[in-house]
């Protein structure tokens, strides 16, 4: 899989500049992740909670901000993006209109929007982090941090937002995937969790070094 991620990103290898996009379910640990690389972009999001009147505000305004981090320019090497306009669309937008809390024709125009987005804006990727955590694991870290909101949040849900990522990432049977993909178990301990982003600095970066952030 390692040599794989390499190769494939040989022929971009002349760019001066990568996005790779941390993916994964609520508390997977991408923020842990980008922290770990000493960056500070993080977007929060609330689809977790019940939006039933506000999903298609919810739903604009994030994809909306989506495009906003894949259009800002950074003079790093890469830029490490928590999420990506991708996920949004693929599997917290189609958990909402699975679920009925979007309305069919809410839907209908936030793909239109989407994919007029994707045709005629730059929102290229050139790898995927995939965080695979199992939905237990998760549960009990959002357990753990006891951040407002989030004490409702049941162990179905995450379940189900982590079938929507493995149908998008591992299994491939619902959308395209936009890049390469580099999974990272993610359910071991946060120092074991360094230890492997230490490990696979070199893939998570693109080839690039940590250094030349600095
Ligand atoms: N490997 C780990 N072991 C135990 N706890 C962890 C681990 N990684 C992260 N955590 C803790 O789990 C919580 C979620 O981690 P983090 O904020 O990095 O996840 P996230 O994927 O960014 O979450 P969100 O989807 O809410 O943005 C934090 O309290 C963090 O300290």
């Amino acid at each position: 899989m390692a040599t794989q991620v390499c190769e494939g990103l040989k022929q971009t290898k002349e760019k001066e500049r990568f996005t790779v996009c941390v993916e994964g379910n609520i508390a997977s640990g991408k923020s842990t992740l980008l922290e770990h690389f000493k960056t500070n972009q993080n977007v929060e999001e609330l689809f977790y909670r019940d939006h039933e009147r506000w999903s298609m505000t919810l739903g604009t305004y994030i994809q909306l901000t989506m495009l906003e981090m894949h259009q800002k320019q950074t003079v790093k090497p890469v830029k490490l993006m928590e999420r990506s306009i991708y996920s949004t669309k693929y599997c917290f937008m189609q958990n909402m209109k699975e679920s009925g809390e979007l309305q069919d024709i809410d839907h209908t125009i936030i793909t239109e929007w989407f994919n007029w987005i994707i045709r005629n804006h730059d929102c290229r990727v050139d790898l995927i982090v995939y965080l695979q955590s199992k939905p237990e694991t998760v549960h009990q870290r959002i357990k753990n941090r006891k951040l407002n909101g989030e004490e409702d949040i049941p162990l179905e849900f995450l379940q189900t937002m982590h079938d929507f990522h493995e149908d998008w990432l591992i299994k491939r049977s619902k959308f395209a995937v936009p890049s390469k993909v580099l999974v990272i178990p993610a359910d071991s301990s946060l120092e074991e969790m360094h230890q492997i982003y230490a490990a696979k600095e070199s893939e998570i970066l693109c080839g690039m070094n940590i250094k030349s952030f600095l």
